[in-house]
């Protein structure tokens, strides 16, 4: 049996690494590159980038909105990408954002992380702004199989401020809630469980108590959205089990060179290794 999400997420963190390698095939990336803006431009910027990130990064996360915006060409690039990256040895995290009512959500769970799903992703990001409840079926289905899900909880955009910062009746913000609802299904788990939460690196530090999580913590904002090691560290601490911290275009500016892409990844994670507790 497949081990779970979370033991082989520990387990590929241990051995290379908390950084989370954005795959996020922007247009002026794609053109930085020197390559056509079309879907066979997208195919080796996002395959190249998927082999030199996934030889280094404990996992990879592909940008799907990138991708579909290339239509059913794209998405079969997608595909072809979670392969990739786990052939060169990483995890996947397909960055989807899906939510929506619980019939409609059996769906994307069948998409994404289910057992035999379409595709063949380890984890994928899901949003709880339908409720959190709209969510259990696809976490059921993802610990089933052996895969895992990032709910987005305090996401890094200054957009976000008012809606995930505002209270509810019983005193925690949004953002408190769905990070407490996660808690819930990871109580117990070792070294941690399988409902992770998007926490930006940019949000102040002390908004949200992850104390009680014992999942994984993505933290995207660090690199182009102006987020440092230091911000980091004060708003996660130190020895976090499970923290991510993603970085897309701060990564792939390195490319095309996909010797230059790998060093940009491993230096990144040297960075980060002092963000890490013993043993992780
Ligand atoms: O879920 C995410 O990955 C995510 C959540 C969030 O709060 N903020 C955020 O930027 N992201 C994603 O993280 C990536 C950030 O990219 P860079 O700013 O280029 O590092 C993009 O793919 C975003 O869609």
């Amino acid at each position: 049996m497949t081990a779970r999400f979370g033991a082989r997420l520990a387990e590929a963190v241990a051995a290379r690494g908390s950084l989370c390698a954005g795959i996020d095939p922007h247009p002026g990336l794609i053109e930085a590159w020197g390559l056509p803006l079309d879907a066979s431009g997208l195919e080796r910027f996002a395959l190249s980038a998927a082999e030199a990130l996934g030889e280094v990064a404990a996992i990879v996360k592909p940008q799907s909105a990138f991708f579909e915006a290339f239509g059913p060409a794209g998405v079969a690039v997608l595909e072809r990408v979670v392969d990739v990256a786990h052939d060169a040895g990483a995890l996947v995290l397909l960055d989807v954002k899906r939510g929506d009512i619980g019939s409609t959500m059996a769906a994307y769970t069948a998409a994404y992380v289910a057992e035999k799903a379409a595709f063949t992703a380890d984890a994928a990001t899901v949003s709880p702004y339908l409720g959190f409840g709209a969510l259990d079926a696809a976490v059921a289905a993802a610990r089933e199989a052996g895969n895992g899900l990032f709910v987005l909880a305090r996401t890094s955009n200054p957009e976000a401020d008012a809606l995930q910062r505002a209270r509810l009746e019983d005193g925690r913000t949004v953002a408190q809630s769905v990070v407490d609802a996660a808690a819930d299904h990871n109580a117990g788990a070792e070294p941690y469980g399988d409902v992770g939460v998007v926490v930006g690196a940019t949000v102040a530090p002390g908004e949200v108590d992850l104390s009680r999580l014992n999942g994984p913590v993505l933290a995207p904002g660090f690199g182009a959205q102006g987020a440092t090691e230091a911000d980091l560290r004060a708003v996660f601490g130190e020895g976090l089990p499970g923290l991510l911290p993603a970085s897309s275009r701060d990564l792939l500016r390195h490319g095309p060179d996909t010797a230059a892409l790998r060093r940009a990844a491993q230096e990144v994670n040297g960075r980060l290794a002092g963000l890490r507790g013993k043993g992780q």
